[in-house]
């Protein structure tokens, strides 16, 4: 069985029960947080809170790449990433949890790929989000009875300021449903390292396209956050378990644990031997496989 990984956005940094720190390996600098091991619902889980420990870290000093290779190194099979994010739609209103589908990268200070030089990687990313994982959040989100909706194009803006109200009305004619600042380049390192990845986008606010709300403001968006912990916390209890429940194939029906297969590019005698031992967690199966083209 492997192991769920979950990634606590802003007002999640913490799970009950859950025991250990893990310290490993790593090669692509520390993560926000050590991960913390435990069981929920009869499932192994590791726990990150993105942010770090008190919420040190701003969107764009996250060390995504780092965070992505832990989970891979502690045998995560699937990722939970919870997220608040303003909505850039009337009928998703504060308190609604959103089960993204979709993202629009404009993030501009980020690493966005285990690959480079000496190892080139292209990997798929049509459908960014697990369908299998996605069922499973879904059916916990209408079991546990809260607002939520199926779908949205979550966009992903560098932050740290909220966007102006030209940029937020761009991005609603963009067909955006949902911004934040976090969950890329997250999504694009989880399927370059294989794993399944859903984000649950909890809304804390309208965007600063409404003209009749209020601008967004951080104390607000704090407010319903805290009011949403509870509920996130309901839901990884129900995710986890259902995960637990699962006979797992050994294949992702999606293919998400596949994903490097056919993506290397760099021939064989042309690889870093220094950038393949940073590899090894996040695609150790395909380069021990002899993977490339
Ligand atoms: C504290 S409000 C802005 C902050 O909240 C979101 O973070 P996360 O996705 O980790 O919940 C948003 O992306 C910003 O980083
Ligand atoms: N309106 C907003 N824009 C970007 N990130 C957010 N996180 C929560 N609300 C947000």
């Amino acid at each position: 069985m492997g192991v769920l990984g979950i990634i606590g956005g802003s007002g999640l940094y913490d799970l009950p029960g859950l025991g250990e720190d893990w310290r490993g390996d790593e090669p692509f600098g520390p993560p926000s947080a050590a991960p913390r091991l435990g069981r929920i619902g009869g499932q192994d889980v590791a726990f990150l809170p993105r942010h770090g420990a008190g919420h040190r870290l701003p969107p764009s000093a996250i060390n995504y790449r780092a965070n992505i290779d832990a989970l891979k190194r502690l045998g995560v099979t699937d990722i939970l990433s919870i997220s608040a994010c303003g909505s850039l739609r009337e009928d998703l209103a504060p308190g609604s949890f959103v089960l993204v589908d979709q993202f629009i990268d404009r993030t501009i200070d980020r690493e966005k790929s285990f690959f480079g030089p000496g190892c080139v990687g292209h990997v798929g990313l049509a459908d960014p989000v697990c369908s299998r994982l996605g069922d499973m959040v879904a059916a916990s989100l209408a079991h546990l009875g809260l607002p939520w909706h199926r779908g949205g194009t979550y966009l992903a803006m560098e932050g740290p300021q909220f966007s102006t109200r030209a940029e937020s009305r761009l991005y609603r004619q963009w067909g955006a449903d949902v911004i934040g600042m976090t969950n890329m380049p997250e999504a694009k390192l989880a399927r370059e390292a294989e794993i399944c990845y859903a984000t649950v986008a909890m809304v804390t606010d309208y965007d600063s396209w409404h003209d009749e709300r209020e601008t967004v403001e951080l104390a607000q968006i704090l407010k319903v956050m805290q009011d949403n912990a509870r509920h996130a916390r309901s839901l990884v209890q129900s995710v986890a378990t259902r995960l637990g429940e699962l006979i797992r194939p050994e294949i992702c029906p999606a293919g998400c644990d596949r994903a490097l297969e056919g993506a290397l590019v760099t021939a064989v005698d042309q690889r870093d031997p220094a950038l393949l031992a940073r590899l090894d967690a996040v695609a150790g199966r395909v380069l021990r496989a002899g993977g490339g083209q």
